[in-house]
This record gives structure tokens, sequence and C-alpha cells, in this order.
């Protein structure tokens, strides 16, 4: 899109319709690479995924050869109505400390970011005003997730050439499982997992929960899905998201709450989410379908169930080592190597 800067849609309806004009990939940069690839002294498919990502990488980036210098990590933090109903095992007041603690560089994420060479920023949305309780109400209004969307698209860098989109949320496990809920059907129990750690109460309660918001707000398309049973740092993350595919910008995956939001962007149109990998598969019980669900096969199964954009930044190291064989490696010509 070129050095301009796009504005976020204003509208619902702009937003589906922009959804509906979406940019592919560059067919002849992918098929640059594949060419490229065939000659680098290795056997072929020896470096297994890596050379389908490099391949993927190269086609959003349109060029057969390309780099990975400049990862962005965005960490959006949003407080949940639902938090009120013993829905998960901390306090809400901790998403505010933990934003801190990003801000202080304390987090988790802040060391992943820095050990894969990230640029890494915070986005607070109106933690003060937590969302509506989805059982009770929508919980936002089209206004506010807007807002959100926006804060979204607008914290992508346009010279970034690979986003992460983390969260910190207390609650935002139930908003996830209630959007995927609504969005592939299923029985509530289905999507609900132990989130920062629930006993079997708080897994009941949230069960509950996800069961009356689902009730409560069926029907509608993935950004009235959004609104209605998401949270703000939820719609940050989709805009985000969103807003990467127009800049051509590849996008690392996270866990369970981080492809909820990108499930309401898939559930808009299927390949909305074809400029995205999948980076690992987390320790929350339902992230398995729900990748399954999107068609995405996760490069990392760590047993993580933190999010903040931790198993993404961590699959950045991934991504950076298949681009740098890809590009970096000598052809069987240039080394002197005999190709079989
Ligand atoms: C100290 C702390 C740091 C975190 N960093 C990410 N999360 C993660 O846990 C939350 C979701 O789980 P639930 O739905 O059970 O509340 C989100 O904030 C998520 O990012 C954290 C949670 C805690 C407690
Ligand atoms: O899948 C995740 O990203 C996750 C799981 C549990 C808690 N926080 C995040």
């Amino acid at each position: 899109m070129g050095t301009e800067t796009m504005q976020a849609p204003s509208t619902f309806d702009a937003y589906r319709r922009l959804t509906a004009e979406l940019p592919g990939p560059d067919a002849g940069a992918v098929a640059a690479a594949q060419e490229r690839n065939a000659q680098l002294t290795k056997p072929p498919a020896a470096l297994g995924r890596l050379e389908g990502l490099a391949q993927w990488y190269a086609g959003w980036r349109g060029t057969g050869r390309p780099v990975l210098d400049r990862p962005q990590v965005v960490v959006f933090a949003g407080n949940h109505g639902v938090a009120a109903r013993g829905v998960s095992a901390f306090p809400p007041e901790v998403t505010v400390q933990m934003v801190a603690n990003f801000r202080a560089g304390g987090a988790a994420i802040n060391q992943l970011s820095e050990t894969f060479g990230a640029r890494m920023d915070v986005h607070a949305l109106e933690l003060d005003r937590p969302t509506a309780d989805f059982t009770e109400a929508p919980a936002m209004s089209e206004d506010e997730c807007l807002a959100a969307l926006a804060t979204g698209w607008d914290a992508v860098d346009p010279q970034a050439d690979l986003l992460v989109t983390g969260e910190m949320g207390i609650g935002n496990t139930t908003s996830a499982a209630a959007i995927a809920n609504a969005l592939f059907g299923g029985a509530a129990a289905d999507w609900v997992g132990r989130g920062t750690g629930v006993d079997a109460g708080g897994l009941d309660r949230k069960t509950a929960v996800v069961e009356a918001g689902v009730a409560r707000h069926s029907g509608g398309d993935g950004l009235d899905t959004l609104a209605r049973l998401g949270g703000r740092e939820i719609a940050a993350m989709a805009g985000a998201i969103l807003r990467a595919r127009t800049e051509r910008i590849p996008v690392l995956l996270d866990g369970f709450i981080c492809c909820a939001a990108a499930a309401c962007l898939h559930a808009l149109r299927a390949d909305a989410l074809d400029h995205c990998a999948a980076a690992h598969v987390s320790a929350e019980s339902a992230h398995p379908a729900m990748l399954e669900r999107l068609g995405l096969d996760p490069l990392l199964s760590l047993g993580l169930r933190l999010g903040e954009g931790s198993g993404a930044a961590l699959a950045i190291g991934i991504l950076k080592g298949a681009i740098a064989c890809h590009s970096g490696m000598a052809t069987f010509a240039e080394a002197g190597v005999s190709d079989g």
C-alpha cells in the first residue's frame, strides 16, 4: 500500500467491504521462491516446514528472496465485565498491573521480544471501563468495538515486516471461548478451559457464563460476534491482523485468545487469515479445536498457556531461521556442490 497511511474503516459495513477486497500474496514471488528453494545446497525438502514457511513469507513480501529484520510485537490490554463472575483464577486488577510490568520490561513477552529482535508496543484500552458482562448485554456497542478495532489498526507499523499480536485481559479466555462457541457451534463445555488455572468450580462457572452469553447473542457475523462477546483487546488484535493484511505484513498468531480474534475475521471470509501462520498450540484445552477450525497447523507445541504474544514471539526465531536459510544459502551452482 505504499507509504500512505490507510485510515481504519469507520463502520462495520466498511470493514465488511474492505474484507471483501483483501490483497493476496504475490504469485510471482512465490514461484521465484520455489525456484530458488529447489537450487539450494540441501537435499530436496530437507528443511521440512521451514521451506514452505519461507515461500509463504516471500509471497506476502512480494520478493523471492526476502529478509525479516523488522518484526513488531503489539500487546493489547482490556478488561472484561465477565471477570466479576469468578471465571479467572486472578482478580481483574492484574490487567493494569501487568500493563505496568510490560512497560517496565518485566514480563515474559518483554524478554521474548528482545531475544528475537522485535520492537514491542503496549496499548491499554480503557482499562478503567471494562466491557459489559455479556450474559446481560453486548460486551461492546458497535462504536466501542470500532474504537478498539481502530486502536489495533493504527498500532501496526506499516514498515514492519512481521506482526505478532499479544493480549492481556483477566477473564479473556472466557470471552474467547464464547466467540469460538458462537462461531463454531458445539457445547460451551467444548470451548472452555482452565485459563489462568481455575479450579473445577471456576470451570463450571465459566461454562455457564459462556452458555448464557452465546444463547443471548446468537446469530450475526464475525464482527457482530466480536462486539457482543469479545473484548477491547480482542477487537484490537482483529483490527491489527486485518491492517497487516492490507500492508502485506505476515502475522504469527499466538494462543487461544489471539486465535479467537482471528476467528472473527475468518468468519467474515474463509481466506482472511492466509497471511497468518499459527505459531503454537497452547495448553488451553480448546486451542487444538480452534486451530483445526481455522485450518492452521501450529509450528510449536510447548505447553505454553500464557498469552501476551509469547508463543508467537518464540516463533519469530523459527521464521527468521527459515528466511535466513532461504535467502542466504548458496545454490548448488554457486557452491560447486554436485546436485545429484
Ligand atoms: C500475572 C499474569 C500474567 C499474564 N499474562 C498473560 N495472562 C493471560 O491470562 C489471562 C487469561 O486467563 P483468564 O481467562 O483465566 O483470566 C489473560 O490476561 C492472558 O493474557 C496472564 C495472567 C496472569 C495472572
Ligand atoms: O492460549 C493462550 O494464549 C492462553 C491460555 C491461557 C491463559 N492465557 C492465554
